[in-house]
């Protein structure tokens, strides 16, 4: 910090706002590791004396912020300025990374993410495109014209010197074709707000690609970073296709509202809520309500009773939203999870004309506790690992709690209640892409779980549901998948090298579970692409916990074969067709 920082006059858990004797302002993070180095410190710098005070805020036209992108949500917009921290800017300078870039109408759109939320920013079309092109027109023209000599010079001379200045001005917006996915770039704009929605008006846009250190490097010599966080840019004049969103609920969770939310905050032009609720009185319909109410232009709808189709009760509770949809894309979305504002769209984006369904890798959201922790490690590692590699292999692995899909492809195969028989209805949904010769495709941005219950035993559970449904569904996974945990491949390796090569096999053991944990550290990093949420002392508990009860685990599964979701009992038949133990009707 500044030695001539004098004046601290507004700090909380996060920040630290300060002036010093010329008046300068400084707003500095107190926690700075999940920042880019360059916005490590939030210096705004203006020589000026405020102008003005209005509400005891000090304020100056010309000052231009350095913030997080998650705290520009939270500024408060009004009239030609902003206010953060109590501190009053005209504009704004942020730092981040292309991860989508489009055309929206008369605009030119990037969506810009530094690792704490992202942001659109965005500029006329004309401004960044025919402007330049028909400045340049006419510098020709002036320039012809003088060299010629024939009209009066002093004029010519003026008008060249004052078109340079535009296109100079015009040069500092690039074309959306000149704009990559990935680059980090640095805008200067204005702040705006349109439906609760912030955005950023661009004045000038410059590219940075400085400051990529050694992991970054390393992180794109693996690919991993590249498929799973870089995004892919559609340039185009046509709107993105309209979505139905299908959200099944049941019960209440403390964070239930707060990611439904995410699903009336995206940035997507065309999209349809529709909410299904089996049991009238469910309290989930209230909070529905509510955001419906808050949110009154998004198009949403509640469907209550569900209705019985098959057995899987999410099917039974989605499908008459499934028949009342109205778009061609329909996204299966279940209740726990939260988007982010540009996540829809990046999933239509992995959409071509070969590939049927867009998923979601499974991830969560960063939670508090050992349960929380013990999540993220086993999305971010175990299951990552088998999901990149069956994506790589053109295997099906799909798990269905964000899944966009082409409707027409369903309704081929009968519609939605045609899955219903089976209680895996994600994994089958996708084989039958697959045997129709559609592709599948992972999203850039994992699946963000937030389900306010968590904790080890409910989370063992679902584990356990999922492993007895694989059994089920695939039973050579019997044999392959203990070999694919690390404890078991371990000792089976330690052993048949000891007997081959003579090797020491406790040594041999333990160096592999060391290099087998660095992968994985490796690898969660890449897939939270950003700070995680504990430090590494509670990734070696977590991961030992996750490494030992994993094969523990699926022993459980495979010697009880009854499955419990939720409220109901089931049981499979090899293959995967399920039964209701007390069935309500016959598949
Ligand atoms: C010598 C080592 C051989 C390794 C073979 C790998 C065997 C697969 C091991 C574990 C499977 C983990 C699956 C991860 C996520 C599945 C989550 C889940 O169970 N979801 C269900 C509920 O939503 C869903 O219905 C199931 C979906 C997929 C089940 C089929 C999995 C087959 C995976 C085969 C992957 C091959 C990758 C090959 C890697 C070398
Ligand atoms: O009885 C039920 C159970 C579940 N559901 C809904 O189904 C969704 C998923 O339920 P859970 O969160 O309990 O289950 P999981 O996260 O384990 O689901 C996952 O595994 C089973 C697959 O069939 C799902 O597609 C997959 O998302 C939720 O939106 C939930 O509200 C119902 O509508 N009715």
């Amino acid at each position: 910090m500044d030695a001539n920082l004098i004046n601290i006059f507004y700090t909380d858990k996060d920040w630290i706002v300060t002036t010093n004797q010329n008046g300068k302002t400084k707003i500095t993070a107190r926690n700075e590791n999940e920042l880019h180095e360059e916005t490590k410190n939030f210096i705004e710098i203006e020589d000026k004396k405020p102008e003005t005070t209005r509400e005891n805020y000090v304020f100056m036209k010309t000052k231009i912020a350095r913030l997080f992108i998650s705290d520009i949500h939270c500024a408060v917009k009004s009239d030609d300025y902003f206010k953060f921290k109590n501190v009053l800017f005209a504009g704004l300078e942020l730092f981040g990374t292309v991860t989508s870039a489009y055309v929206h109408g008369d605009y030119n759109c990037v969506v810009l993410d530094d690792g704490t939320s992202n942001i659109i920013c965005l500029f006329k079309k004309y401004i960044a495109d025919e402007a330049k092109i028909h400045c340049d027109k006419k510098l020709q023209n002036f320039y012809s014209a003088l060299k010629n000599d024939n009209t009066d010079s002093l004029i010519l001379k003026v008008a060249i010197m004052m078109k340079k200045n535009t296109r100079d001005v015009l040069s500092k917006v690039p074309r959306l074709t000149e704009i990559n996915i990935g680059d980090t770039v640095r805008i200067v704009g204005k702040l705006s707000e349109y439906n609760n929605k912030k955005y950023v008006f661009i004045n000038r846009f410059n590219l940075d690609n400085s400051n990529q250190g050694l992991e970054d490097n390393l992180k794109q010599l693996l690919d991993l970073k590249y498929r799973l966080h870089k995004i892919q840019a559609i340039v185009s004049d046509v709107p993105p296709p309209g979505v139905s969103i299908l959200k099944p609920l049941m019960g209440v969770d403390p964070n239930l509202s707060s990611n439904l939310e995410t699903f009336f905050t995206m940035n997507y032009p065309s999209y349809e809520l529709l909410f299904s609720v089996e049991d009238k009185k469910d309290p989930a319909i209230e909070i529905v309500n509510t955001l419906k109410e808050k949110y009154p232009k998004v198009d949403a709808t509640i469907y209550t009773g569900g209705s019985t189709v098959g057995v899987n009760p999410k099917i039974n509770n989605i499908n008459t939203a499934y028949e009342a949809s109205n778009y061609d894309l329909i996204l299966i979305s279940d209740s726990g999870i939260r988007m982010k504002e540009d996540t829809l769209l990046d999933m239509v984006n992995h959409l071509s004309d070969r590939t049927g369904i867009v998923h979601q890798m499974p991830f969560t959201c960063d939670r508090n506790g050992f349960a929380a922790t013990l999540e993220k490690i086993y999305f971010g590692t175990a299951q990552s690992r088998i999901y990149l590699a069956a994506d790589l292999l053109g295997t099906n692995c799909h798990t269905g709690m964000s899944t966009l899909m082409r409707k027409q492809v369903l309704e081929q195969q009968g519609g939605l209640k045609k899955f219903g028989c089976y209680l895996a209805e994600d994994y089958f949904i996708a084989q039958c892409f697959l045997d129709n010769g559609w592709r599948l495709a992972i999203s850039s941005h994992p699946a963000l779980q937030n389900s306010g219950t968590c904790d080890v035993h409910s989370f063992q559970e679902r584990l356990l549901r999922w492993a007895k449904l694989r059994v089920a569904m695939v039973p050579l996974l019997i044999l392959l998948e203990p070999l694919s945990e690390c404890m078991v491949i371990g000792f089976f390796a330690a052993w048949s090298t000891s007997y081959l090569f003579k090797f020491e096999p406790l040594v041999f053991y333990l160096v592999h579970i060391l290099l087998w944990f660095m992968c994985d550290w490796i690898l969660l990093s890449i897939v939270q692409n950003g700070s995680l949420p504990f430090n590494k002392f509670d990734f070696i508990i977590g991961w030992l916990f996750r490494e030992c009860s994993g094969p523990y685990l699926f022993l459980l599964a495979f010697m009880n074969p009854a499955i419990r979701w939720r409220n109901r009992m089931f049981k499979l038949a090899w293959g995967g067709l399920a039964q209701e133990i007390n069935p309500r009707i016959k598949c």
